[in-house]
């Protein structure tokens, strides 16, 4: 319980005091519980006394103990609602923090880590775990607590009531906590594995709706059914495993109690059969017995589950403490250069770039050109310090990237990825994702000149028209030109194309780049492009080969010197397959 509460207090932020305020709250209502119970037994007591003393009851005894049970029954509630509304609030409410930090904070990761952690994984952890977190872990905490409090107040009535009972009680607390700790440890490596098929499960689930369309094109037994099908009966032997060895350990561990509550009764009976304890005490004894380990069983019972509470909490604080990149203080970018000193770099073993130098001069068009997988995208990537270079430096205006504040530092990029990525909003949100102070107006402006002004006005709520996530309810051409749109709205130094107009019909596309050719007047430019018609204007044109620069110059000087351009610009009239 130490640890589970520790560890919730350091994914609770902001709403610790609220969990403070709740298990304050939870302690007087474990008390009021606890009193209340006693106070029941106490008049009940007062009742069996007097009748088998042939007595009347007296009146007066009643309703001292009708009072302090009613006040501890008021207390009950009130305390129950008022740790409840803290309950609530804050496990709800850290759930949703948890959610902004971590986003917040995966932004911030170096890209490197989205490659080694599947996106299946990370969803699963921020919707499955933050989830579970807010429902379970903060109600475990609470019924351990209410129910050790209640237990707590039995046994301290019990041992000046009955020393011999409250032995019993004691004896049988004893064994079960010894039962309990005994198969914790195995009940937590099974809520670990739990954690682990959970998580796989809804990677492989995402996997598979994202690919729904391949598996539609090519057949149900293709691989991620397959693989999706393994996860499932994975997940079901895996649970029903899980199962197999929760319900023993439970059923152990209640048993336990039902032992000491026989052991309570025929101790009773034998004691008053041997007059050594009068009809009344018998009667209460064995009535209290059956409520004396109500609340220790509840929270025995949530021990077991305890398990997938500290697995979830273990999970979202590696996640709040991924590592992310380190950030300098620089905040202005005083020219729009970036020169690329000695880099080299790998994504694995094998290093793709190898002391790689050049230099995309301010406010020109540079081109990357080469092969597939020659490096063109890597290098944008790290322009823009998706990811950090082993070697060397990547210098933006006078200063090594690493020392500028990294959003400010990306504040000075706009990007138009391969795959464009538009987010379940309205289009005019999609637009000014770039720039949310532009006007309408500005935004339309610029809707106008990325060619999508025409297509958005013919959709039932134009600008207003929700788009699905991705986008999926557009053409690939309509998206692109969005999102070259919402690039173009980014009030940025820096413009990064990446293939920007590969989906778009040659009609939209001589316009669009007429337009692009305006929209990017005086800004620094880097262009991957396979289209001749977009490179060959371009200020400086880099030619790439599995990572190596072959050749620098113009298209007119490289077209007429013999060498890897040349070729590719004839291959390209032969082969759609060429980049260029
Ligand atoms: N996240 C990654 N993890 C591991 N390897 C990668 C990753 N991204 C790219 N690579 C590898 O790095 C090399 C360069 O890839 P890159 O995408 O930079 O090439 P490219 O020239 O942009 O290709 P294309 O024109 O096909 O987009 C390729 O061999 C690719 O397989």
């Amino acid at each position: 319980m130490k640890k589970l509460l520790k560890t919730l207090y350091e994914v609770s932020g902001s709403y610790s005091n609220k969990i403070t305020r709740m298990l304050i709250f939870d302690v007087f209502k474990g008390l009021s519980e606890g009193v209340s119970l006693v106070a029941i037994l106490f008049c009940l007591s007062k009742i069996c006394e007097n009748i088998f003393a042939d007595q009347s009851v007296l009146m007066k005894d009643v309703y001292t103990v009708f009072i302090i049970a009613a006040i501890s029954l008021l207390g009950k509630i009130t305390f129950g609602y008022l740790a409840d509304k803290n309950k609530y609030i804050a496990s709800y409410s850290l759930g949703a923090e948890n959610r902004l930090y971590i986003g917040d904070r995966l932004k911030n990761v170096n890209m490197g880590y989205f490659s080694t952690n599947s996106l299946g994984n990370i969803a699963g952890a921020l919707s499955t775990v933050v989830g579970e977190l807010e429902t379970v872990g903060v109600f475990i905490i609470e019924q351990m607590l209410v129910g050790t409090i209640q237990t707590l107040i039995m046994v301290i009535f019990m041992l000046p009531y009955d020393f011999v009972t409250a032995v019993i009680i004691l004896l049988t607390l004893i064994v079960g906590i010894v039962v309990n700790l005994l198969t914790q440890k195995s009940t937590d490596q099974l809520t670990e594995r739990l954690l682990g098929l959970k998580l796989d499960l809804s990677e492989k689930m995402l996997e598979y709706v994202k690919g729904i369309g391949i598996t539609k094109a090519f057949g149900k037994d293709q691989n991620t059914v397959k693989e999706l099908n393994e996860s499932i009966t994975e997940s079901r032997k895996g649970f029903l495993d899980v199962e197999k060895i929760l319900v023993p350990t439970q059923f152990l561990f209640l048993i336990v109690f039902k032992l000491g509550i026989c052991l309570i009764i025929i101790s009773s009976i034998i004691r008053y059969f041997s007059g050594n304890i009068e009809a009344t005490k018998a009667i209460i004894l064995i009535v209290m017995s059956f409520v004396v380990f109500s609340g220790f069983e509840l929270a025995g019972s949530m021990q077991s589950i305890k398990g997938v509470a500290v697995q979830n909490l273990n999970t979202v604080i590696s996640l709040r403490n991924l590592p992310v990149i380190k950030e300098g203080e620089m905040k202005e970018v005083d020219k729009a250069e970036i020169s690329i000193k000695n880099i080299s770099f790998s994504y694995d073993k094998e290093n793709l770039f190898n002391n790689l130098s050049m230099i995309v001069p301010e406010g020109k068009t540079t081109a990357l050109v080469g092969f597939s997988g020659s490096g063109k995208t890597t290098l944008c990537n790290l322009m823009a310090r998706f990811w950090d270079v082993d070697s060397g430096e990547v210098i933006v205006g006078d200063t090594n990237i690493k020392n500028y504040k990294y959003d400010e530092l990306l504040s000075n990029f706009s990007f138009v990825f391969q795959d464009v990525y538009l987010f379940d909003d309205t289009i005019r949100n999609n637009i000014k994702f770039g720039n949310p102070k532009a006007t309408d107006e500005e935004m339309i402006n610029i809707a106008k000149k990325a060619q999508c002004h025409d297509f958005i006005m013919k959709l039932p709520q134009g600008y207003d028209t929700v788009l699905q996530e991705g986008g999926s309810n557009l053409s690939g051409g309509e998206r692109q030109r969005i999102s070259i749109a919402r690039a173009m709205l980014k009030p940025s130094k820096f413009v990064i194309l990446d293939e920007a107009t590969s989906s778009v019909d040659p009609e939209n596309e001589k316009q669009l780049l007429i337009a692009l050719k305006n929209l990017l007047k005086g800004k620094t430019v880097i262009i991957i492009a396979h289209k001749l018609s977009t490179v060959k204007n371009a200020d400086q044109i880099i030619v790439l080969k599995d990572g190596v620069i072959e050749q620098i110059g113009s298209h007119i000087e490289l077209i007429s010197r013999k060498g890897i351009y040349r070729d590719f610009i004839e291959i390209r009239k032969q082969s759609e397959e060429w980049k260029i």
